[in-house]
């Protein structure tokens, strides 16, 4: 079982990660996790703060010479602009009145749709720096490191992902356009939302310039596509070992995400049985899926088709047009406390749910195959496809190479 833990707030020293269970042998680099941690802070509309603020990085734990030793491996993402914030989020009790004033002012203002007044409700605080300092989407840098870990492992066995925009507030990439391969990848880097479709994307550039004029935000989707997957990882057996289920809790765990699909989702909802699923045909190779509506999976386990799901994203909730609120110390009404925010956050969404569907993936497969070295997980793997009686398989089913 893999297990995986972050800690640290938004505006602390670092951040730091721990993945634990995974197998000795994966190659691993600093410059690989560093890679995913640039292109999370990718995206037309994303905030000053990603120009300025710098991730350093380092392994503290389970690495050496570029492997992975089977112990848990431990990431540390440092912040520069801690010095800027070492009074504000002291670890250490301050005199209250070295606070009070800019970084330090209370923030007694709730921003709506964000953690602020229920946080402060439940954890008894007066203002919401406290609550919001975690609350933040900044952690997912974390997760990112952790995922880019799981992506190495996968890769290893053939697995590979790729997360793409499918649309900016109302502009959508059309339904017919192709499905974007792991080659894509740096193409896909390399577009200002991440969309792999160019003409879709120039009306996605117009969309966020238009809401950054008029003050507001917007919210999105996100795909993420995994080739190579084996059929059989996740289980019919118990609705918490249904793949489908690990997936849509790992996507929806992400900050501002409201809705998942998986494969065709709700628009399966909207068609007739006989125009809903993946038939079955006999091919050259094995079975056939007429299509591939489904997303990859079935009864909670993967098909050995591509894996296919979506994540929604709300509109990132502080407005520059500031939303109301009221004031907690006074009592008095009051516009949300802003700052600075992203416009859209939609891009960096989609490789944080790249690196959750990782980290999913990466858990079923050594449920499934288990192994200390990764040549065992490999083995293991090899010998369970090998075993499928001929009758049973699947055409294009993935295997390790
Ligand atoms: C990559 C990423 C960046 C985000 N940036 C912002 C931001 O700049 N401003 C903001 O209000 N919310 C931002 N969010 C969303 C908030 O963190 C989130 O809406 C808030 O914590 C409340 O959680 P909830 O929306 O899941 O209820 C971002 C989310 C992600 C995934
Ligand atoms: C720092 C990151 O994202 C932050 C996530 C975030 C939020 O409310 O979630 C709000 C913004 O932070 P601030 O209010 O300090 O500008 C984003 O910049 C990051 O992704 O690394």
């Amino acid at each position: 079982m893999l297990r995986w833990l972050t800690a640290g707030e938004s505006h602390g020293p670092e951040l730091v990660a721990i993945l634990e269970g995974l197998p000795a042998g994966i190659p691993i680099s600093l410059d690989t996790v560093r890679e995913d941690l640039a292109r999370r802070k990718l995206g037309y509309g994303r905030g000053a703060r990603m120009k300025f603020e710098q991730d350093e990085l380092t392994f503290s734990g389970g690495v050496r010479h570029g492997l992975t030793l089977g112990s848990p491996v431990a990431i540390r993402v440092g912040n520069t602009e801690w010095p800027k914030w070492q009074e504000v989020m002291s670890p250490e009790p301050i005199d209250p009145a070295k606070l009070g004033r800019g970084r330090g002012a209370l923030l007694t203002r709730p921003r709506p749709g964000h953690a602020d007044l229920v946080g402060m409700q439940k954890y008894g605080f007066d203002e919401a720096r406290p609550v919001l300092e975690r609350a933040s989407a900044r952690e997912t840098a974390a997760r990112v490191a952790l995922g880019a870990v799981a992506k190495a492992f996968l890769a290893e066995l053939g697995i590979t992902t790729v997360a793409h925009t499918l649309s900016i507030g109302p502009v959508r990439v059309p339904e017919d356009a192709a499905l974007p391969t792991p080659a894509d990848l740096a193409v896909i880097d390399a577009d200002p939302l991440r969309c792999f479709d160019p003409e879709t994307s120039a009306a996605m550039v117009a969309e966020v310039d238009d809401a950054h004029k008029t003050g507001d935000t917007l919210g999105g989707v996100v795909e993420v596509l995994a080739y190579g997957v084996p059929p059989g990882l996740g289980s019919h057996v118990h609705w918490d070992r249904r793949l489908d289920a690990q997936l849509a809790a790992a996507l929806m765990g992400i900050q501002a995400i409201k809705g998942v699909e998986v494969g065709d989702g709700f628009e399966t909802t909207r068609r007739r049985g006989s125009a809903a699923h993946d038939e079955l045909v006999p091919g050259a190779d094995g079975i056939e899926r007429t299509s591939d509506r489904a997303g990859g999976t079935e009864g909670g386990m993967s098909t050995g088709t591509i894996l296919r799901v979506r994540a929604g994203m709300k509109p990132i909730a502080t407005v520059p047009h500031a939303l109301a609120s009221i004031d907690v110390a006074t009592g008095e009404v009051a516009a949300a406390h802003h700052q600075r925010s992203d416009v859209s956050a939609v891009p960096a969404a989609g490789v944080v749910a790249e690196a959750m569907v990782a980290l999913v993936l990466a858990n079923a497969v050594l449920e499934k195959f288990g192994g200390d070295s990764v040549t065992e997980t490999k083995r293991n793997l090899e010998g369970y496809l090998a075993a499928i009686p001929d009758a049973l398989r699947t055409a294009g089913a993935s295997g390790v190479e």
